[in-house]
């Protein structure tokens, strides 16, 4: 079976810098033709000229002959300046704004803790059509992390849309069904689905031991919630659409007795997907996920290329893991045979 798609993008990337950048852009530019690139780099990406900087070096990592285009985002902080945001817009530098509250997930210090803070910048996006895209869970001790995405939207996401109503917002990586329910019974606001929300819940993570490569952040959430994920994914819903938030930790960094937060699936996310759809009998719907959906959202053209995939009767091998200068990369394992590839 044969399945042609208009090239896909990923709308939620982590590319990192240095060794790790080399040993992974080459990875996501095989299936991609864009990204939108996470700024939670250390120090985060905060500045227009920051932006451009870290976008020079994305493209000097990619093999030659990529055609691969970074989509690039500011770190929003509570000195973030509206006009050099609103310059970095303007000048086609950057795509959004990524708002991580202070703590939430890997490296997101610099993030916000006031929000009344940000107001000016926020007022001066839905000005301007700047999309702000969003981290959604609060940090507070008191909330279960497995609840803290829904009490975001419920206290700190639903009042700032209501202050800001022409705020444009992307709800990055939603795990559970509150956040599909809220995206797509809204206007004005998107969101992101990873691909292995789609197919782990949270005994994967925990049952007959802890398993650190399935540990990412927001937590993968009750099966209940998979199912949700998977229902809105494949029910082309315009706003709802792939962002992989592959990121990628050296091994070391996650086998560890505190691992860092992340799964790592730019290689094989195109395959996976083709199984997740297949099995909910949506492989017409695909192509929307991720190829049409996030670029009507972001108002970019739609890719020219076309990405062929192809179901055979043999598994195929994906690498256990990825080899990068800054250590090895365990590959996301979704647990059951694929038969798909990428032609
Ligand atoms: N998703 C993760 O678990 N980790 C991301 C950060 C993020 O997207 O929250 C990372 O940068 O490693
Ligand atoms: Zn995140
Ligand atoms: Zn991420």
């Amino acid at each position: 079976m044969r399945l042609t798609l208009r090239r896909p993008d990923d709308w939620h990337l982590h590319l990192r810098d240095g060794a790790m950048l080399e040993g992974v852009a080459p990875e996501s530019a095989r299936d991609f033709a864009r990204a939108l690139i996470m700024p939670n780099l250390v120090p985060p990406v905060v500045t227009g000229a920051q932006a451009a900087a870290y976008r020079e070096r994305i493209l000097a990592a990619l093999p030659e002959r990529a055609a691969f285009d970074p989509q690039m985002t500011l770190y929003l902080t509570e000195d973030t300046d509206p006009d050099d945001v609103e310059q970095a817009f303007r000048s086609g530098i950057i795509r959004a704004v990524k708002l991580y509250p202070a703590g939430a997930t890997t490296n997101s210090a610099s993030g916000v803790r006031d929000f009344d803070k940000v107001i000016p910048v926020l007022e001066r996006m839905a000005e301007i059509g700047l999309t702000l895209c969003v981290h959604g869970e609060v940090t507070t001790h008191e909330v279960d992390i497995f609840d803290r995405e829904a009490v975001f939207i419920e206290t700190v996401l639903d009042p700032l849309r209501c202050r800001l109503p022409e705020l444009r917002v992307t709800m990055e990586h939603v795990t559970t069904k509150d956040g599909v329910d809220y995206v797509m019974g809204g206007e004005g606001i998107a969101c992101t689905i990873t691909t292995h929300h789609l197919i782990i819940n949270r005994n994967h993570m925990l049952v007959g031991g802890i398993r650190p490569h399935y540990y990412c952040l927001p937590v993968a959430k009750r099966e209940e919630h998979r199912l949700a994920l998977r229902a809105a994914a494949v029910s082309g819903h315009p706003r709802v659409f792939l962002g992989t938030d592959s990121a990628p930790h050296s091994d070391d960094a996650k086998e560890n007795a505190c691992g860092c937060a992340g799964v790592f699936s730019a290689t094989n996310t195109m395959p996976l997907l083709a199984h997740v759809f297949e099995e909910e009998g949506a492989l017409d719907r695909l192509e929307g996920f991720v190829s049409l959906n996030g670029a009507a959202w972001y108002g970019v053209s739609l890719n020219a290329g076309e990405l062929v995939l192809e179901k055979g009767d043999a598994t195929v091998p994906f690498p256990g893991k990825i080899d990068t200068g800054a250590g090895p990369v365990t590959l996301f394992d979704p647990g059951f045979e694929v038969r798909w590839r990428v032609v």
